[in-house]
């Protein structure tokens, strides 16, 4: 099928050259025009494992590409697919500005009939709005069928979760369409659910939500682990043993970060404040998240009674591994508190460097290898699990750091080879270990 893909981020880019790989042929659209030129030269603005590979292949292929003009970009498309962002407005609500202006530039570009298939998370009732605004202000007479087909990949295995994905919501009130956009996304072998237009909208929201309500409830259960002397590894792994509970979304750490889940859980509890059906558990979720960023920066305080002064290694610095991305990322307040109570910071991340430059405070040194963050300072905070960074030998961090001290957000490392290695060690819900002097 002719399928056209408006905004080419994370989740158009990655649907788009998904789609061209089982067959079909894509055209990109996106305002940015910096973004389109990098990805006519064959060249990903983002990092994503494997999507180089799609990217030469299904260019060579001639199955897809990438254009800023929506003329050309929606001639003779059978389809067209939402997927720009939806971001936070300050009151909570999702920003459906980029949206409506893409639904604006379809009505006035369209020539054939065509089914809108939103990728894009947005709030309940939104793909209602988008059928009765492209009918609105279409300048032809063409007949338009909204679909909702809401995305559940992640970023970091981004490609993997598109081929393998646990299922496809696939969301409509036109029968015809819902049947043809099942056939479209076939060769995938994904099981596909159909539901309506409301339910597909439901369902993104509640699915982010309870993960999150996952994560925010393993953390609280981490905290009291470290009051009463248990271990939160041994807990979460024996909690999650119980198929009824399942063991993903179990990993304690220093909160979720992220494009998605902070700003959904913002967009949802807006909804349900609108409509009078307040979410009080969701709202508790989001509160035990922001404490939870806070926890390291007041380990390492306590620990060195203040921070002024003091050198800290930040190791990690994306809102998790495989990626370069920022958004809401748990390193930003987190570097911002060390950094007002007057710590000095070495950073080191395997890819969000650069991004990172542009949202950090100018007082962050960077680093391109772990040795040169550590190398002298007081402690080490370690805030992403990247690969790079569980893989650093201990001896390591005891030869560069000026004091073997370590501060795991993600504990990424046994408290048996901490001890070994003769190592202070403070981690999430587990007991501190401290060298046997
Ligand atoms: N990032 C993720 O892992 C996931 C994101 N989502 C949802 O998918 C949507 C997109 O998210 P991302 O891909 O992360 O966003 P993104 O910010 O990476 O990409 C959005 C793209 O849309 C483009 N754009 C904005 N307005 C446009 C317009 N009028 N015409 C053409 N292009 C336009 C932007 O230039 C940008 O390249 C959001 O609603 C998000 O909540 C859903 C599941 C996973
Ligand atoms: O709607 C979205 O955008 C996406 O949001 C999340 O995906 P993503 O944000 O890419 O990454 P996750 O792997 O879910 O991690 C989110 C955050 O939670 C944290 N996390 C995750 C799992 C865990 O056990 N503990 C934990 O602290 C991660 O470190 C990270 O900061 C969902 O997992 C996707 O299904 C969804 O499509």
């Amino acid at each position: 099928m002719n399928i056209a893909v408006i905004g080419t981020g994370y989740v158009g880019l990655v649907t788009g050259l998904c789609l061209a790989q089982v067959g079909h042929y894509v055209t990109c659209i996106d305002i940015d025009t910096n973004k389109i030129d990098q990805l006519q030269k064959g060249h990903s603005p983002i990092y994503e494992e494997g999507l180089d590979k799609l990217l030469r292949e299904n260019r060579q292929q001639k199955r897809i590409e990438f254009t800023t003009d929506y003329d050309m970009g929606l001639a003779d498309k059978q389809m067209i697919l939402l997927a720009v962002g939806t971001p936070q407005k300050n009151d909570g609500s999702a920003d459906l500005g980029a949206l409506f202006s893409a639904c604006r530039a379809i009505a006035e570009h369209l020539s054939t009939d065509v089914i809108v298939v939103t990728k894009s998370t947005v709030p309940i009732g939104t793909n209602e709005r988008i059928q009765d605004y492209i009918k609105q202000h279409a300048v032809n007479n063409n007949a338009v069928s909204v679909v909702s087909v809401p995305e559940f990949l992640r970023q970091g295995s981004a490609v993997q979760d598109t081929f393998h994905g646990d299922r496809i919501v696939i969301g409509g009130e036109n029968t015809e369409a819902v049947e043809t956009v099942a056939e479209v996304y076939q060769p995938f072998n994904i099981p596909i659910i159909k539901t309506d237009l409301r339910s597909a909208e439901m369902i993104k929201y509640a699915s982010n939500a309870f993960l999150a309500a996952k994560i925010s409830f393993i953390n609280e259960v981490a905290n009291l682990c470290e009051r009463a002397g248990a271990n939160i590894d041994d807990v979460s792994r024996g909690v999650g043993m119980d198929k009824r509970i399942g063991n993903h979304f179990l990993k304690a750490g220093t909160g979720y970060g992220g494009s998605c889940f902070p700003k959904d859980l913002s967009a949802i509890i807006a909804y349900g404040r609108k409509v009078e059906q307040p979410l009080s558990i969701l709202e508790c979720v989001q509160r035990v998240n922001e404490k939870q960023m806070d926890i390291l920066a007041g380990k390492v305080s306590k620990r060195f009674r203040g921070l002024k002064g003091i050198t800290i290694a930040v190791l990690g610095l994306s809102f998790k591994p495989n990626t370069d991305d920022m958004r809401n990322a748990p390193s930003i307040p987190l570097i911002q508190k060390l950094i007002e109570n007057g710590a000095n910071i070495n950073a080191f991340d395997p890819a969000a460097t650069e991004t990172a430059k542009t949202l950090l405070s100018d007082k962050v040194f960077y680093y391109e290898t772990i040795d040169g963050a550590l190398k002298g300072a007081d402690c080490s905070i370690i805030i992403t699990d990247w690969k790079e960074i569980i893989d650093y030998p201990i001896k390591l961090f005891k030869k560069h750091l000026a004091r073997p001290i370590i501060f795991d957000g993600r504990n990424c490392f046994s408290l048996k080879i901490m001890k070994e290695n003769g190592m202070e060690y403070y981690s999430i819900g587990r007991p501190a270990i401290f060298p046997i002097s």
